[in-house]
């Protein structure tokens, strides 16, 4: 299958990487500079601390997609979306696979006119390491559902991707995307404002307080029907990543922009217009939102 990547930062060159073993794969990136360097040096792996033979795959900058691939997948983070929405909407005509988490991106999903949009959450750990080189530190899943069109292709994508790199087809696309949003609107913030390690939130029964609350004000918000499925997955994820510090952790500790608006920006959204008080949410929304603030004054 024809596959574009768009965007080679984490996500872009891992996704890129292993579609890239059984699909024909062009990775279009944000600088023409990280495209000659794809192109050059090909994509190098490293899972587990061990490199993995590199692959030559096509690269090019942003502004050559035309769109003419079966499937693009975009790995852009969420507040980078708006960017390149013009892009999409001239271009996409096709398959469009969104990756981003928290549910910011869903607003923009029906400005595309492409007959398929996909929306996926990943379970996978990816780091780039340079230009070419990423690290896929955290083995799972990529979970995707049809936002929008049928689910032929998706059905392809799942009997294209090698074995050790399976896409599994989800139902509901809200249920898979809200799933996900919970584990990120309790882990992350915490994690990022009490700068600990995942795990600690439940193994410190302080935070393990602030957990629960925040996890409670979330499944109010979102008017959650299984409660305890959704604190099960959420307490699993945490036991599983335990030794991690979070995106959104080390996102401020580097001084960069937070997915912080597409998580708690959405939640703090919701709650307003149910008229639903969410003192966690709105507290943590607005820590966060005050680290970022710390950074451009700096
Ligand atoms: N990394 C991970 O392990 C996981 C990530 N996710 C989610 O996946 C999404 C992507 O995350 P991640 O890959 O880590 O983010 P990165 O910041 O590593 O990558 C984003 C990439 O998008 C590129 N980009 C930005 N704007 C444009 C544009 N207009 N055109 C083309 N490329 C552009 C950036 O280019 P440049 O570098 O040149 O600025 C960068 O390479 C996020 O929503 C994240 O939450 C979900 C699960 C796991
Ligand atoms: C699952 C979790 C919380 C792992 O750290 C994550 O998705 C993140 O850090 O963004």
């Amino acid at each position: 299958m024809k596959i574009a990547v768009i965007g080679g930062g984490s996500l872009g060159l891992l996704f890129s990487y292993y579609m890239s073993k059984k699909n024909d794969v062009c990775i279009y990136t944000r600088t023409k500079e990280q495209a000659d360097l794809i192109k050059k040096n090909g994509l190098h792996l490293i899972n587990g601390g061990i490199a993995q033979p590199p692959l030559k795959v096509s690269a090019a900058p942003v502004q050559d997609w035309k769109g003419n691939e079966e499937l693009a997948i975009v790995a852009l983070k969420q507040y980078q979306l708006p960017g390149l929405m013009a892009v999409l909407k001239a271009n996409a005509r096709s398959s469009v696979l969104f990756l981003q988490n928290g549910y910011g991106h869903i607003k923009l999903l029906s400005e595309i006119s492409a007959p398929d949009v996909f929306v996926g959450s990943v379970e996978h750990g990816a780091v780039r390491a340079n230009d070419y080189t990423v690290h896929h530190n955290g083995i799972g899943v990529t979970r995707t559902a049809v936002f929008r069109g049928d689910a032929n292709l998706l059905q392809e994508i799942s009997s294209v991707v090698p074995a050790d790199f399976p896409v599994l087809l989800e139902p509901d696309y809200k249920e898979m995307l809200i799933k996900k949003l919970v584990v990120n609107a309790v882990i992350n913030p915490l994690t990022a404002v009490l700068k600990v390690r995942n795990g600690e939130l439940i193994t410190n029964s302080f935070y393990f307080e602030i957990f629960k609350q925040m996890f409670e004000e979330c499944a109010l918000v979102l008017g959650l029907e299984h409660h305890e499925e959704y604190l099960q997955n959420l307490m699993s994820v945490c036991e599983k990543t335990a030794n991690n510090h979070s995106s959104m952790y080390k996102d401020v500790e580097n001084g960069r922009q937070t997915e912080i608006d597409a998580i708690l920006g959405y939640l703090l959204e919701l709650s307003i217009s149910k008229n639903i008080k969410a003192p966690l949410i709105h507290n943590y929304y607005h820590c966060i939102k005050g680290k970022e603030q710390e950074r451009e004054g700096a």
